[in-house]
C-alpha cells in the first residue's frame, strides 16, 4: 500500500514547521511535490492578522483568511477569501499537478480549506491516485469522506514534548519509507 502520513496536534504546536521540513527533505532528494501549505501572518505588534495559502510547485499564493476580511464566509474571527484561495487550491491539486508529482503534500485539511469549493473533491481525487501523501490534518476534522480515505494512514500526533525529536528524525524516515527502503 502507498505510504500516507497524517500529522495532527493542537493548534500552534508546530505542525507546519514539521511539514515544511519534510517537504524540504523530499525536494532535496529529487522528488517532485504537489500540494500547498498554509501559514499565518502577523503584524508588527505580533498580532495574527490571517493566513496565506501557497502552491508548493508554482509558489503562487493568496490570502486564505484575514480578521479584517469583509467575506461573509467566516471561520472563528477570520473571513475566508473563497475565490482567491480556491484558485491556489486548483493550481496546487489539479489533475496535471498531482499526476506529475511523486508525493502529494497538503498543509492543512481543516475548516478554512474546507470552505473552498474545489478543495474536498480535488483532495479526494488526489488521495485516490494512490501516491505517497503527507497531510497535516486539523485535530477536530470530522469530514467522514476524508476520514475514511485516511483511516489506515500512519499517524503522528505532535506535542511540545515530541516535536524536537520528530523534526530531527521524521524527515529522513519519511524519505526512506517513500523510497521503499523502510517497511
Ligand atoms: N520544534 C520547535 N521548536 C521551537 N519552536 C517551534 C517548533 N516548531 C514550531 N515552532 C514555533 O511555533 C510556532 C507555531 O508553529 P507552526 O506554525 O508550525 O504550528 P502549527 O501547529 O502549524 O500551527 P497552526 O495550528 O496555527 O497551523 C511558530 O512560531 C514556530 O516557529
Amino acid at each position: 500500500m502507498r505510504y500516507t502520513l497524517v500529522i495532527t496536534g493542537r493548534p500552534g504546536v508546530g505542525k507546519s514547521t514539521l511539514f515544511n521540513k519534510i517537504v524540504e527533505a523530499l525536494r532535496s532528494s529529487g522528488l517532485a511535490v504537489a500540494g500547498f501549505v498554509t501559514f499565518e501572518e502577523r503584524d508588527s505588534t505580533g498580532l495574527r492578522v490571517g493566513f496565506k495559502i501557497l502552491d508548493l510547485k508554482t509558489r503562487s499564493w493568496a490570502w486564505l483568511a484575514r480578521r479584517d476580511s469583509p467575506s461573509p464566509v467566516r471561520v472563528g474571527s477570520y473571513g475566508v477569501f473563497v475565490e482567491e484561495a480556491n484558485k491556489v487550491v486548483e493550481m496546487a491539486l489539479n489533475k496535471d499537478a498531482v499526476v506529475n508529482s511523486d508525493v502529494i503534500c497538503v498543509d492543512e485539511v481543516g475548516p478554512m480549506e474546507l470552505k473552498l469549493p474545489s478543495f474536498k473533491p480535488l483532495l479526494i481525487s488526489a488521495l485516490k491516485l494512490g501516491k505517497p501523501t503527507i497531510l497535516v490534518v486539523h485535530y477536530r476534522l470530522s469530514d467522514p469522506d476524508i476520514l475514511r480515505l485516511i483511516d489506515k494512514s500512519e499517524r503522528v500526533t505532535l506535542t511540545l514534548e515530541n516535536r524536537d525529536e520528530l523534526n530531527r528524525v521524521l524527515p529522513g524516515v519519511v524519505l526512506e519509507k517513500i523510497r521503499g527502503k523502510r517497511p
